[in-house]
C-alpha cells in the first residue's frame, strides 16, 4: 500500500517570535506544497528519500575507475530529523512499527521562513498515519507536528504546523486557533536566497530575552498588542482600502520590532525598503528571519513591487492563500 499526502507553506503576517512567548499571531497557508509518499516495506527498515535537501559534508572521491562517497553522518541525520521524528510519532500514535519508504518532493524553499519544516512534518505524519490505518483529524496532525518541532528545535509556538495542517487564514494563540474571514491578500513574497535556521534564531532571541528582559519584554508585549490591532482591522467593517492601509502601517511597525530583536539582515531590510519605495503599503520579515523571506502588501502594485525586489537582488513570488491544509492526494492499494 502507498499513500501520497501534501501540506502547504505559510506566511506569518504578524507576530513571529513573540508567538513563542505566548503572544498571539496571524498566519496564512500559501499555495506552495510539500509532497510525501509513504509505502510499506516487507522488512523493518525505514528509508527516507529527500529530493530537495542538500546534505552538508558529502564528499565524493575518484580513484581510477572507482567513485567513493562519504558523508558526515551526524549532519545528514540532523537535516532529516523533522522527517524522522514525524515518522516516529505517527508510528507511536498507531501503536505499530513497520518498515516504510518515505519519499519527499517539495516546492517550498528550505530555511526561508515559509514553514518548510512544518509542511514536511505535517505531510509525513499525514501520509504515514494513513498508511498505518489511522484516521487522524487535521487538528490531531497539527498537535503531532507541533511535537515534532518541539523535539527538533527545542522551542516552537506550534503556529506553523497548525496553519499547514488546517490551511486558510488563522489567528493563533497558545495552541488554539480561530479562522479569520477570508481576504484576498495582494501580497508579494521576496526571497533573499539565503537561509536562516529557526532553531538558531529562536535560541538567539531567547538569549537576548534572558540577558536583557527589561528591553526585550516590552518589545514582545508591543508585538502582541500589534497583533490584536491587526485582528480588529481584519474583522472590522472598514472597506478593503482602509483595511490594507492600516495593516500596512502595522506591518512596518512589526518589521521595526523584529529588527530590534536582531532577526533582520541587511538583505532582508533592503528588500523591505525596495518594496515600500515601489509602492507597497507595508513590508516586513516573515518567519524566523536571519535570511529567508520578507513579504509586502501591495494592492494594485504587485508587479512594480516584484520588479523592485528583483532589482534589489531578491526573488519575488506572487502567492495566494491556500484554503486547504493537509491533503491526502492518493491512496494506492
Ligand atoms: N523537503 C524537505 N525534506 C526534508 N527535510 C526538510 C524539507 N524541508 C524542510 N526540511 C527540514 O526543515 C529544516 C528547515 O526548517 P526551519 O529552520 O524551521 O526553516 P523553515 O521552516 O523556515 O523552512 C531543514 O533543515 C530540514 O531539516
Ligand atoms: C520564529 C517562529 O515564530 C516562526 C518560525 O517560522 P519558520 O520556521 O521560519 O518558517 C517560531 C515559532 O513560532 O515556533
Ligand atoms: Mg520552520
Amino acid at each position: 500500500m502507498r499513500v501520497l499526502a501534501s501540506a502547504p507553506a505559510k506566511i506569518i503576517l504578524f507576530g513571529e517570535h513573540s508567538v513563542v512567548y505566548g503572544k498571539p499571531a496571524i498566519a496564512a497557508a500559501i499555495n506552495l506544497r510539500t509532497y510525501v509518499e509513504a509505502e510499506l516495506r516487507d522488512d523493518k527498515k525505514i528509508r527516507i528519500e529527500a529530493h530537495d535537501i542538500k546534505v552538508p559534508g558529502l564528499t565524493v572521491s575518484f580513484s581510477e575507475n572507482e567513485i567513493y562517497f562519504e558523508s558526515d553522518y551526524g549532519k545528514a541525520a540532523e537535516v532529516l530529523s523533522y522527517v524522522r521524528q514525524a515518522i516516529e510519532l505517527a508510528m507511536e500514535e498507531a501503536g505499530v512499527r513497520r518498515g516504510i519508504n518515505v519519499s519527499i518532493t517539495s516546492q517550498i524553499p528550505v530555511g526561508a521562513g515559509l514553514g518548510s519544516s512544518a509542511a514536511v512534518a505535517v505531510a509525513t505524519i499525514g501520509a504515514v498515519s494513513k498508511l498505518l490505518g489511522l484516521e487522524l483529524t487535521r487538528e490531531e496532525v497539527a498537535k503531532l507536528g507541533h511535537k515534532v518541532e518541539l523535539l527538533v528545535q527545542g522551542a516552537s509556538s506550534g503556529i506553523d504546523p497548525t496553519v499547514s495542517a488546517i490551511g486558510g487564514f488563522l489567528y493563533y494563540e497558545k495552541g488554539n486557533f480561530e479562522h479569520l474571514p477570508f481576504m484576498e491578500l495582494p501580497i508579494v513574497v521576496g526571497y533573499t536566497g539565503s537561509s536562516g535556521s529557526t532553531k538558531e534564531l529562536v535560541a538567539m532571541v531567547r538569549r537576548r530575552y534572558e540577558s536583557m528582559p527589561e528591553l526585550i519584554v516590552p518589545i514582545l508585549n508591543a508585538m502582541g498588542k500589534l497583533v490584536e490591532k491587526a485582528r480588529e482591522v481584519i474583522t472590522s467593517e472598514l472597506d478593503e482600502e482602509e483595511k490594507f492601509a492600516k495593516l500596512g502601517e502595522l506591518m512596518n511597525i512589526n518589521h521595526g520590532l523584529l529588527d530590534a530583536l536582531g532577526v533582520s539582515t541587511k538583505k532582508l531590510s533592503e528588500l523591505v525598503y525596495a518594496a515600500r519605495t515601489a509602492g507597497a503599503l507595508g513590508a516586513k520579515i516573515t518567519g524566523a528571519g536571519g535570511g529567508g523571506c520578507m513579504y509586502a502588501l501591495a494592492p494594485g502594485r504587485q508587479r512594480e513591487v516584484a520588479t523592485a525586489i528583483t532589482i534589489a537582488g531578491g526573488t519575488p513570488m506572487i502567492t495566494e492563500i491556500s484554503r486547504e491544509g493537509l491533503r491526502i492526494e492518493e491512496v494506492m492499494k
